[in-house]
């Protein structure tokens, strides 16, 4: 197996309150099986080591060097064999098991001819609404940005990115999206864990009255305690996100009743079969379900596409938009976004192809090897 690093611009500054993207690195590994069949993940982050625990260059190095060993000439169909193999030598570094779990998958589903979803049970539906993230920064550019997407019918659900000004500041902000854009489409927020319990509280009642629909992770990922008090303090719908870091956390927060919402990420999860486990145990507890990203490219877009298609009810949608907010397509066709949805692909495995020629530009292993030619 091989992982890629590849550097890709963003088309516009992308700005979290823990870093702002202008470019966004994507971390692919590709897995070489002997039956001549190729499958491909993605453990792709956010902002380098800002968002959460494990870098770009941590996880390819933690590939090449523990995981890619281990896995070296064994049978690459025994998937639940192999991943307990990894997990009983490999502590945490769930993105990097991730990419893992996807590429056996991918090559898997290649194998049988069917798609990746039939592995995790099959679909329900063969399409996901897809949010889109405004993050300019900027209230005039992002209702212009949120009007755009509207007349493409390309998202009426728009996710805001406040956390970085005041409460009050950004609370104006976000009534003046949801002024402009009024019923015509669901405004949330994302706070990425930047609040104060105390700002949560003030902010959360005042989002609430300006006609938002979700707040996202306002507080600290590891205050289970906070969320549950908020969750009961406010009326506004409350979703974890960085709190859940894969099935052990959705069960804390299950059994505390902290949250209203999981957003489920398969790398956050570590691997698809976690991510499955917690959209399990959100829907033993009546919590409802958002399919989360991690601003991955078209590998672990698609991979979180198959396995969101098998949940049985998905109340808050996807923000699968990743792709969207890249300058480069890696693909040889692109995913297809139409009528404010993702389209699934029939194909088998992941039912992507890849670009190899925009693979071997995009590479920055190739790209500094470039660089050192000239010199
Ligand atoms: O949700 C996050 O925290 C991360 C990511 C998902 C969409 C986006 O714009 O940022
Ligand atoms: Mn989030």
């Amino acid at each position: 197996m091989e992982v890629l690093l590849l550097d890709v611009p963003t088309i516009r500054p992308h700005r979290l309150s823990v870093a702002t993207m202008h470019h966004q690195t994507l971390v692919l590994l590709r897995l070489f099986s002997s039956d001549g069949i190729v499958g491909w993940g993605e453990a792709t982050t956010i902002g380098g080591l800002a968002y959460g625990g494990e870098s770009p260059e941590s996880i390819k190095i933690n590939i090449d060097t523990y995981i890619a060993p281990l896995l070296l000439g064994r049978d690459a169909s025994q998937i639940a064999l192999l991943m307990a193999l990894v997990a009983k030598n490999v502590q945490g570094n769930r993105f990097a098991k991730c990419a893992l779990e996807t590429a056996l998958c991918d090559a898997q589903a290649q194998r049988l001819g069917v798609p990746l979803s039939a592995l995790f049970g099959g679909r329900v539906r063969d399409s996901l609404p897809v949010a889109w993230t405004l993050a300019s920064g900027d209230t005039v550019r992002d209702i212009a940005e949120a009007e755009k997407m509207l007349d493409l019918r390309r998202h009426n659900i728009f996710k805001l990115k406040i956390g970085l000004r005041p409460v009050r500041e950004d609370v104006a902000h976000v009534a003046a999206i949801k002024r402009a854009l009024g019923e015509r489409a669901s405004v949330r927020v994302d706070v990425n864990q930047a609040w104060s319990e105390t700002d949560a509280v003030l902010g959360m009642a005042l989002l609430h009255d300006a006609g938002v629909d979700l707040v996202e992770q306002p507080i600290a990922a590891r205050n289970h305690e906070g969320l549950r008090q908020l969750r009961a303090k406010n009326k506004l719908p409350l979703m974890a996100d960085e709190a859940l870091h894969g099935p052990l956390d959705a069960m804390a927060l299950a059994r505390l009743h902290a949250v209203d919402v999981f957003a489920v990420k398969i790398t956050q999860s570590g691997g698809l079969t976690g991510a499955q486990q917690v959209a399990a145990i959100a829907t033993a507890a009546h919590i409802d379900l958002y399919g989360g990203t991690m601003l991955e490219g078209a590998i672990g877009t698609m991979a979180s596409a198959q396995l969101f298609a098998g949940f049985q009810a998905l109340a808050w949608g996807t923000e699968l938009f990743g792709p969207l907010l890249l300058t480069e397509e890696i693909l040889q066709a692109p995913l297809v976004y139409q009528d404010f949805c993702l389209q699934l692909p029939t194909a088998p495995g992941l039912g992507i192809a890849l670009d190899e020629e925009r693979l071997d530009f995009l590479r920055r292993d190739k790209k500094a090897a470039a660089v050192f030619a000239m010199q």
